[in-house]
């Protein structure tokens, strides 16, 4: 006789059925809805018009979620064709002009829709500052030019602006530590340091700084719950441009015809306009009268001696704060790991000396064997490298050692704590993200809320508990499993 299997019954194959269909479509919504979107961004772009040159940086962060840490990146740079726009004081139209270029980059690189809501700014640091010294109208007429030109291009032109030192400074720690990941953590930061061609910045945060001694120096933030009381200044006329400059001026105040100079190689020939050498700010209250039109710049190179060239343009004599790094100016104890970009990567990288590892007596005496190689073999050595940089390597080299050790009073056992870079995850140190962050209010001053579990959590979460409700139906529905009764014997 032939046994009715129980599970033929339409009782239970309705439950399987519904209880099939139920599960396969709570695991579909789970992992739709919970599915990342296709991954949309947002855009924003920034202008930084340097002393030496412009450069647009565009940023890029997932659309959904605007104020996660390190989500921020850098897609693309675009480096503006000539000098830096205070450079077009004399005809502001050309600044505008300059930029054309780059923005019709970046209208390629980010995608039309997106266009009109790209915030896009433009930053001017210490060439416009001191253009702003020298000539105010002229300054404010470069800013009007570069002003009407950006307007035209269909991103959100939010303006553009001479930062101040303490923003220049502050924004580039704020980068450095953001692309590092230490802000929302609430880790130990890392100090910036930034070389630019006029001016140059040093901010870190110290244990034995509160901000009361010298509060021009102190910039304090709230970000993610953690307050923050950052020691910031900018040199101005102290960028590697400027500085050459002041250690010119000091080898030329009897108005020579020619001098020989101890911070360039043997050989090194080069005819210097006065009125070129003194047409700054930073210099031009020294200018020699009856000077003739020109001098002739000879190198000799001599390392000692051009440390103490580079030396003699600090001045140390006078601090009235407990103490200070140079010319009177604050500075707590230097605290904690550094990076150091611009100038200080460009140069130390050429001068294959980004490595802090190595004693700074060796860097000292590896320089000065740089230095004191004859021109031309300098120039056969390096034959694609621009002539300018070229010839100022070992100056630059020196002027970056003695900012570092005399100036910001590192020693051998801290010089270590430098690091040189160029780039943190793909984007540049510099201070032109820092300042995008601040004015999209994308670091928070509190914490975020952060979801209980990320996405995979909940789906393997969701998964288990539906794998064991199946587990479940299956078995409360053992009453009506096939027996496992013994087939009938033919005998
Ligand atoms: O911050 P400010 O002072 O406004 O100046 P900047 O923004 O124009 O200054 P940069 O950091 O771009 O450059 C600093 C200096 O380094 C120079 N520089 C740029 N690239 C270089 C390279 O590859 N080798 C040597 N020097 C370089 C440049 O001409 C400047 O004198
Ligand atoms: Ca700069």
């Amino acid at each position: 006789m032939k046994e009715k299997n129980p599970w033929h019954t339409p009782v239970t194959i309705i439950i399987t059925v519904i209880g099939v269909i139920a599960i396969v479509a709570l695991v579909t919504v789970a992992v739709l809805q919970n599915r990342p979107l296709t991954q949309k961004y947002k855009y924003g772009i920034v202008l930084d018009a340097g002393s030496s040159h412009t450069a647009l940086y565009i940023y890029q962060w997932p659309a959904e979620k605007d104020n996660n840490t390190g989500r921020v990146e850098q897609t693309h740079s675009c480096k503006v064709k000539g000098p830096g726009i205070s450079s077009y004081a004399s005809e502001p139209w050309k600044a505008g002009e300059s930029l054309k270029d780059c923005i019709e980059d970046a209208k390629r690189r980010v995608p039309e829709k997106r266009h009109d809501e790209t915030p896009l700014y433009l930053g001017a640091t210490a060439g416009m500052r001191l253009l702003s010294i020298e000539d105010s109208s002229a300054s404010n007429k470069v800013f009007q030019a570069v002003e009407q030109s950006l307007q035209k291009s269909p991103f959100s032109f939010q303006g553009a602006r001479l930062l101040s030192g303490q923003e220049e400074g502050a924004f580039g720690w704020v980068t450095v530590n953001y692309l590092d990941d230490r802000l929302k953590q609430g880790l130990e930061t890392t100090g910036a340091l930034d070389l630019g061609g006029a001016s140059t910045q040093i901010s870190f945060v110290s244990n034995n700084y509160d901000g009361s001694e010298s509060p021009k120096n102190s910039v304090t933030f709230r970000l993610y719950g953690n307050d923050y009381n950052l020691y910031t200044n900018s040199f101005l006329c102290y960028g590697k441009d400027q500085a050459l400059r002041l250690t010119l001026a000091q080898q030329t105040q009897s108005g020579p015809r020619s001098i020989l100079d101890p911070c360039f190689h043997p050989g090194y020939n080069e005819t210097v306009t006065y009125s070129d050498l003194y047409d700054s700010p930073c210099v031009s209250d020294r200018k020699p009268q009856g000077a003739p039109v020109t001098f002739t710049h000879l190198g000799q190179g001599n390392s000692s001696q051009c440390q103490d060239v580079v030396k003699s343009i600090f001045n140390f004599t006078h601090c009235r704060y407990t103490q200070c790094s140079f010319n009177g100016v604050f500075q707590p104890l230097l605290q904690g790991p550094f990076g150091a970009f611009s100038a200080y990567y460009f140069v130390m990288n050429f001068l294959n000396l980004t490595d802090t590892s190595i004693p700074l007596e060796v860097v000292r005496k590896r320089l000065s064997i740089y230095c004191e190689t004859p021109w031309d073999q300098i120039k056969q050595r390096h034959p694609d490298v621009k002539l300018k940089y070229l010839a100022e390597y070992c100056f630059s080299g020196t002027y970056i050692l003695t900012l570092l050790t005399k100036g910001y009073n590192f020693t051998s056992e801290s010089y270590p704590n430098i690091k040189f870079i160029k780039k943190i995850k793909g984007s540049d140190a510099g201070w032109t993200l820092g300042y995008m962050l601040n004015l999209t209010n994308m670091i928070p001053a509190e914490a975020p809320d952060s979801p209980l579990l990320p996405h995979s959590g909940y789906v393997s979460i969701v998964t288990v508990i539906t794998v064991l409700l199946f587990v479940l139906l299956i078995f409360s529905l053992r009453p009506f499993w096939p027996r496992c009764s013994k087939q009938p014997q033919i005998i």
